[in-house]
Order: structure tokens, then sequence, then C-alpha cells
């Protein structure tokens, strides 16, 4: 121990004394490594190592933040898979007439061809039989022969020991042939006796002589049959299998994997109950989820990368979203043919009965061939795609179901005047039909238009008061009201090209605000206008007139951009593609929304012939007759103006001289906007000026700018006139 005395600084800096009884200086240390090089991983991510004598540290326990993140689940319905009910009772050719008369139709058209072609090559059979038969006599008889002698396999063996010069196997081996020649004889001779005497009984009086004649037939056809060669089929081959692709867990997967969607196989499941592959119409139905991070969108975009992998043809592949089920839930529909390729099902309304205004009817066939249905009440319909795509027989199909329910009325104007819409001029009251791509066509669809807005201001009040008197519950026409009062008949109305109306210069603006006001107010009042264009685009269909039609069918497009113009923003991306469909192909196939989850149909293809007999009936069940309605008279815009002018203003905006022309005259102005009305009169090469009127200047017309141009038109009305008089003499 020391003895002398530390300065005071010395003592600050010297280390605190340990006590003798903590450290032994003399004894060695244990240091457990393992330890040691823990803390010093530790220490590098400075983290601190705290020794069991650190009184601030604690032991970490169980740290909760938040709510318990995964529920117990709830108790399942244990009795839930009563409820489920896959398979019909009875099998729907059975439950179906529809279905049954299909099934019998095609039974009975299958036996006719096959009859028929086979009828048709009996001197070709009769030919090939005369050529077969005498070479399967001599076939029959050589091994006949053959085996009696049992020469067959001997003869081989016996060669075989001649040629090694074995005298004694080829003895030992003839005389084994021998031995069962012996008696191989005997059964021979039987047969051959047996047979004679079946020949002589059968050209004997005892057997009648189409009995004879069948069974030479037979006789001849059998030794023709062993005489063909085995790759010459006497008969002609009447039926090719169809070849389909039976869609297996393995095959989708793979079809699913070609999409490079996907990165492991095992990762595409098969949801229970839903999942096994199954027959369904023409084809086989997978549903898989797919991997999180996929939804069945990518997989219906990504359709030819599909059909690829699944070695089919695109038409033969068809993947779906599924409504009301989780975005990765995707159903793939694999057809046995390509679709395009497939009989529809007959048109169940061509076989009779009426059809319901306000009930649902067969428009046309999904691609898994079942039926899909169209609704006309409280909607109003738009059928878009490009030329050829089948729009005006998609809309034709809706009209002659609707001819089929006498109490509907139509209006239909063909703005293309190709004539699709004929036949059903006699069901149309004069003024409310035509066929032309000229002016007055279009003239006469814009008064309909206006005649439907009238419809309008008039039919609310009546159909009021038919459900006051408790007729129906809401103010909606419905079938009991129509049958009572002839003046709320429903009206089909439709314009096939509506673009041409909507883009003319003078009509365009006041029919797409006439249009507009109908769609709005018309749906519960009986009026369903159904609009068919060829051109879409933000001109063609103005938002106001497509974004209150609810059902939309979009044909074959070019593009999304198509896509989400007529079926809303979004449908593109919810799945639709119609811009897969190939013009001309695929004409009448469209994606449709508005009527229960979104669809791929195809109309029920119509002729033209089946049409004008359907329409034959449908004139026949309004009793042969043409109705009348009172159309507005047509309008003189300048004359109304004139009439509505206020006298001693100089001039007035459109904003104000709209509403007046609409309180003079509702049955032609009602709809009419300022923008519409401006575009009327310009059409008239009549400008649109800066206006000052109560201080403010706006769009509007000096009066003195009327004035003139129906002097100007006078004018030029009396030079006509006198030109007349002077060619006339
Ligand atoms: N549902 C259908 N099933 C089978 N073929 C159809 C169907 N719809 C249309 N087609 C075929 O497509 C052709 C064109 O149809 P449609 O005249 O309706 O087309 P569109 O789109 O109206 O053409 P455009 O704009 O030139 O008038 C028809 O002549 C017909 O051969």
């Amino acid at each position: 121990m020391s003895t002398h005395t530390p300065s005071p600084v010395a003592e600050e800096l010297a280390p605190e004394p340990v006590p003798d009884d903590v450290v032994n200086p003399g004894a060695a240390q244990i240091v457990n490594l393992g330890q040691r090089r823990a803390d010093r991983v530790a220490a590098e991510q400075g983290l601190v190592v705290v020794g069991d004598d650190d009184g601030e540290s604690v032991e970490a326990g169980t740290v909760l933040v938040g709510t318990v993140v995964d529920p117990p689940d709830p108790p399942g319905d244990a009795l839930a898979f009563l409820d489920v009910r896959r398979t019909p009772v009875f099998p729907v050719w059975l439950s179906d007439s529809q279905t049954r008369r299909d099934a019998m139709r095609r039974a009975v058209a299958a036996v006719g061809y096959h009859a028929g072609v086979h009828a048709v090559r009996i001197p070709v059979y009769a030919a090939l039989v005369a050529w077969y038969a005498p070479q399967g006599a001599a076939r029959l008889t050589g091994r006949v022969l053959g085996w009696t002698s049992a020469e067959v396999g001997n003869w081989g063996l016996r060669q075989d020991a001649a040629t090694r010069n074995d005298a004694k196997t080829w003895l030992e081996l003839d005389r084994h042939r021998q031995r069962q020649a012996s008696w191989r004889w005997w059964v021979t001779g039987a047969g051959v006796l047996a047979a004679v005497a079946a020949v002589l009984v059968v050209l004997s009086g005892v057997t009648p002589g189409w009995a004879r004649w069948l069974l030479a037939a037979v006789g001849l056809v059998a030794l023709a049959r062993y005489g063909r060669p085995v790759d010459k089929p006497i008969l002609a081959r009447t039926v090719v299998r169809a070849k389909y692709r039976k869609l297996t867990a393995e095959l989708t997967r793979k079809g699913i994997m070609a999409t490079g969607l996907v990165k492991k196989p095992e990762d595409i499941v098969f949801p229970a109950g839903l999942g096994e592959i199954r027959r369904e119409g023409p084809g086989y139905l997978a549903v898989a989820d797919l991997p999180d991070g996929v939804i069945a969108v990518d997989v219906v975009d990504k359709r030819e990368q599909l059909a690829g992998g699944l070695r089919l043809p695109l038409d033969q592949v068809w993947p779906e979203t599924m409504p009301r089920e989780h975005p990765g839930r995707l159903a793939l529909w694999v057809a046995d043919k390509p679709v395009s390729a497939m009989r529809q099902p007959a048109w169940p309304h061509l076989s009779g009965g009426a059809t319901d205004y306000f009930k649902e009817f067969v428009y046309g066939f999904d691609p898994r061939m079942r039926k899909v249905m169209y609704r006309m009440d409280e909607r109003n319909s738009l059928f878009a795609g490009f030329p050829g795509s089948g729009k005006s027989l998609s809309g034709r199909v809706v009209c002659a179901a609707m001819s089929l329910d006498p109490i509907v009325q139509f209006a239909i104007f063909d703005l293309a005047g190709r004539g699709d819409y004929d036949m059903f001029e006699p069901l149309c009251a004069p003024g409310l039909f035509g066929s032309g791509a000229d002016e007055d066509t279009k003239r006469a669809a814009y008064r309909m238009l206006l005649w439907l807005v009238k419809q309008c201001d008039e039919r609310g009040p009546i159909i009021k008061g038919w459900a006051q008197q408790g007729l129906n519950t809401e103010n909606k026409l419905n079938r009991a009201i129509a049958m009572r009062d002839p003046r709320v008949r429903p009206i089909a109305a439709l314009i096939d090209e509506i673009q041409e109306l909507i883009n003319d210069p003078e009509l365009g603006k006041a029919a797409s605000a006439a249009a507009t006001s109908v769609i709005k107010r018309g749906r519960a009042l009986g009026i369903h206008l159904i609009l068919e264009t060829q051109r879409i685009d933000k001109e063609s269909l103005p938002k106001g007139v497509t974004s209150n039609i609810a059902l939309r069918t979009c044909l074959a497009v070019p593009s999304h951009v198509e896509v989400d113009l007529a079926l809303g923003t979004g449908a593109f991306r919810q799945g639709a593609r119609p811009n897969q469909f190939e013009i001309g192909v695929d004409a009448g196939w469209g994606v449709r929304v508005g009527m229960g989850p979104m669809t791929t149909v195809r109309a029920a293809y119509l002729d033209r012939r089946t049409v004008e007999k359907i329409c034959a009936k449908a004139l026949a069940l309004r009793g042969g007759t043409r109705e009348q309605v009172d159309l507005p008279p047509a309008r003189d815009i300048l004359a109304d103006l004139a009439v509505i002018w206020v006298p001693g203003e100089r001039g007035q905006h459109w904003k104000t001289l709209a509403p007046r022309l609409a309180e003079k005259f509702p049955d032609a102005y009602a709809a009419l906007t300022a923008e519409a009305l401006s575009a009327l009169v310009r059409a008239l090469e009549i400008e649109s000026r800066n206006v000052k009127a109560k201080g403010v200047t706006q769009r509007g017309i000096y009066h003195a700018q009327i004035i003139d141009a129906l002097a100007a038109r006078d004018r030029s009305d009396s030079d006509d006139d006198a030109e007349q008089v002077e060619e006339d003499r």
C-alpha cells in the first residue's frame, strides 16, 4: 500500500479507488467470448448493452399498439351449404320448352343432313362394295385355309429349321402341323356345309324376297368391309368431330402465366366451391383467384397472350371480371369452337307470343349462348359503333320486340337513308317516320323531337291523375294506365345516325337540347329514345345527351377512348373491350351496360324478311291502321322572333329571347336554349352580335337585323315568283 500524500490535482485525476473486496487484482478473469462478440455487434449498431445490474432497464414484454388487427373468426353458419343449389333438379332441356324445341329441331336437322349426304352417294357406295367384296371373299378364303392347314406361324418356323439344316426340328414341326390340321379340316368342312345349307335355304322359296336381298346386301357389305384397305372407308365421313381443348387447372394456369402477370403457377388458386372447372354452355368455365396485386382486368387486357398460352384462337377465349366479386377473381370461359362460328339459338319471340314494354324481352345471346335480356321502361338506349359494327340491326331487334306489344307507338328516323327501318313505316304515325340523308329528313327528325318534348309536357299531369286514382303508387306510367288511356301509350322513338342531326349547323344545338330534355323527362312517362351513332366523339355525343342514357351498347370501335365515351368513363378500366371486336366478323357483338352487370352480347340476328314478317304481324295486332298524332307546326324562327319582340327594344340577348319564345310557342321552343337559338338564327346567315340591354352587354340580335332579313327574304321570294311567271310564259 502507498504511503505518500497525493497533491490535490493528482487526487482529482486519479481513478476512484476500487474496494479490495470487489476486484481481486490477482484473480484471473473468465471472459465470455460469445457475449463479447454480441456486445461488439450491438455497439456497432448504436445499441447500448445493459447489464443485469442496470436498474433503469426493464424487460421488454408484449407491446400492443392500437386494436387487434385480426379479430377472431365469427362463428360460421355450419348449415350454409344447405342453401347452395348448383345443378337444376331437371336438366334444362326438360324444364325449358324453348331449349327442348331447339334440341328437337337440331336433331331433326342433323338426321336430315346425314340421310341426305348418304342417299346422294349410294351409287358410289354400290361401286365400292362391288369392288371390295370379291377381295374380301378372297381374303376370307385365304384366312380360313391358312387356319385349317395350320400353316400360319408353323411355316415360318419350318423355314427357319430348314435354313439351319435342322431336319429333326423340321420334322417335329411338321408333325405338329399335321396333328392340328387333322381336326381343323373337319371343323372347316362342317362350317362350309352349314354355309352351303344356309345359302340354299336363303335361295329357296322359304325366305321372302326382301329378306334374300337384305341378307345378300349385308353379306356383300360385310365382305367389302373385310376386303377394303383399313384407311379407305366405304361411307363418306359426314361427322367431323369438333376439336376442342378441355380446360384443365394446368391449362388455365399455363394460359394465365403466358400473360406474364403472375410469377408462380401455384399462386393461381381455384376458389373452393366455385373453382371446379366445369361445362358451361358450349365450352368450359374456370374461376380463378389471381395473386395479390394482379386483377382480372389485367388478364382481360392481355387476352391475346392468354389465348396464345392456351393455344386457342382469340375468338374462343373469353376472360371476364366477375361482378360483385373481388377484382382479383377471374372467370375464364373457353368455347369449344370460335364463337363467331357458333350458331345462335333462334330468337324466342319469333315463335309467337306478345312482348311487354314494361317487362324484359330477349335481345340477344352472350358468348356462352345464354339469353341476354333488354328492357324499355324508365330507360333510354344508345348504340355506338363503327360503320358495319351492327348498330342498325341491333336497334332493329329492339324495335321488332316492341312491335309485338300492341300498345307501343313508333317514331323512327333513319338519317343514313339505307332503308334498314323501312318495314316499320306502317307502324309509325304520319310525320313520325323518315329515311334519308337530306335536310328535310333531318328537319322532320327534329320536329319529332319537338313532338316528344310536347308529349313530356302533356303526359305528366295525365299520369299523375291516374296515379291519384290508384292505378299506380308512383307518378310513373305503368301498363294499367297505358291500357286505360290511349293518350299515354308507350313510345319507342329511334334516330339512326343521330350525329347527322347533332352536328347540323342549324338544327344541331336545338336538337341536342330537345333530345336531352326528352331523355331526362320522358323515362318515367313511357318515352324511350333510342339513339344510334357511328361517330363517337364529344361533338356527336354531347354529355347532356349520353350521360342520362342508362342502356348503352358499344359495338366494335377502334380504341378505349370511344369505349369510355360510349359506355361512360371508367368502363374500359372495368374490363369493357369492344375495341377487340373485328368489324364484319364480329358484327352485332357489343358490350352493354345499364342493366345488370356489364355484358358482352350479340344481338339476335333478324334478317330483313324476318323483320318484315314481324312488322306485318305487328300491324295486324294494331288493327291494321296507323294512328294520327298532333305534330307541332313547322316554325319560322325569324317570324316568331318578330312576333315576340317587345316594342321599343333596339336589341336583345339570346338568353332573354329563348324563354320568351318558349313561353309564346311552347310546342316548338320548350327545350330551346340561348345557344340553340343563336345557332338557329346564325344558320340563316344572320350575325350574332354584342348587344347592350339593361346596361349589360351580351351576345344577341338587333331588331333591325330581323326586319332586314325578313325584307330580304320577301324580295327574294317575289323575284323567284317573277322568274317563275317569266318561265311559265
Ligand atoms: N347480330 C348480328 N348477327 C350477325 N350478323 C350481324 C348482326 N348484326 C349485324 N350483322 C351483320 O353486319 C352487317 C352490318 O350491320 P349494320 O348495318 O347493322 O351495321 P351498322 O353498324 O348499322 O353499319 P352502318 O353504320 O354502316 O349503318 C349486317 O348486314 C349483317 O350482315
